[in-house]
């Protein structure tokens, strides 16, 4: 996150942290006790490992009571997924077990309204992604509030030249903004995760290059059908 500020502790007890090796790789955040909602680009550079998934925490590296590491019994990338672009850029993650819930645990509730979020509206982006454009990494979580920019302007050719489809939404990343390490996690306006962090053009901070979430609404049918298999 550039421009942004440590966040309260665990006022974000919804957030995961996509871990390979003890780092911390992308953002996620808890959907339902026993699963993650992340981006499938994050899934790019793991060589085919799996993820383990750190929840509770507000540190990386300081013990917490309630921070607990769990395993991933399946990871399943949207079957739209692909590294050429960021289309249906995401990752479904079932925790070994389900996540024990209290204060610092805890389900973030996503849109199931497809229907876009009105431009200027000022949503949350949290996440342990880089906090300077030289890739300084925090320990802390880090969050920043960003407006909400209509598609047509996000979609102009200076900016993201008409890539940007309905299933997606754009915010304004004048300075404040997500960067590496931040992918995965949720936008969140209102309460509600409305969107996923995706790379997109995997620049920071440039206002010519609008921060692009990838819409859950859209993708509820596909979330739910997931879920529901899994569980047998
Ligand atoms: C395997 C993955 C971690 C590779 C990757 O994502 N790299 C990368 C590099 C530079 C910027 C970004 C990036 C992320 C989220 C938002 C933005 C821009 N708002 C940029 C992402």
């Amino acid at each position: 996150i550039l421009g942004g500020s440590e966040a309260q502790p665990h006022l974000r007890p919804y957030m995961a942290s996509l871990q390979l090796d003890g780092q911390h790789v992308c953002g996620g955040f808890l959907i339902a006790e026993q699963w993650v909602l992340s981006a499938a680009h994050c899934t790019e550079e793991t060589d085919g490992k799996v993820f383990q998934v750190l929840l509770g925490a507000h540190s990386l590296t300081q013990p917490e009571p309630h921070k607990r590491l769990y395993r991933v019994r399946a990871q399943i990338p949207h079957p739209g997924s692909n590294i050429h672009n960021n289309k249906d850029d995401l990752l479904l993650l079932q925790l070994e077990e389900k996540a024990e819930l209290n204060a610092h645990v805890q389900v973030l509730p996503f849109q199931r309204e497809d229907r876009d979020v009105a431009a200027d509206t000022v949503c949350v982006v949290a996440g342990w992604g880089t906090i300077s454009h030289s890739g300084r990494r925090p320990d802390k979580l880090q969050e920043v509030e960003r407006p909400v920019i209509s598609r047509d302007l996000c979609n102009e050719r200076t900016r993201h030249d008409h890539t940007i489809t309905h299933k997606m939404m754009c915010t304004d990343s004048r300075r404040k903004d997500s960067c590496k390490g931040d992918s995965g996690g949720p936008l969140v306006c209102g309460g509600v995760a409305e969107g996923v962090v995706t790379a997109g053009s995997r620049v920071c901070g440039n206002y010519k290059k609008p921060a692009i979430y990838t819409r859950i609404a859209p993708y509820a049918a596909w979330i739910d059908g997931v879920m529901a298999a899994a569980a047998g």
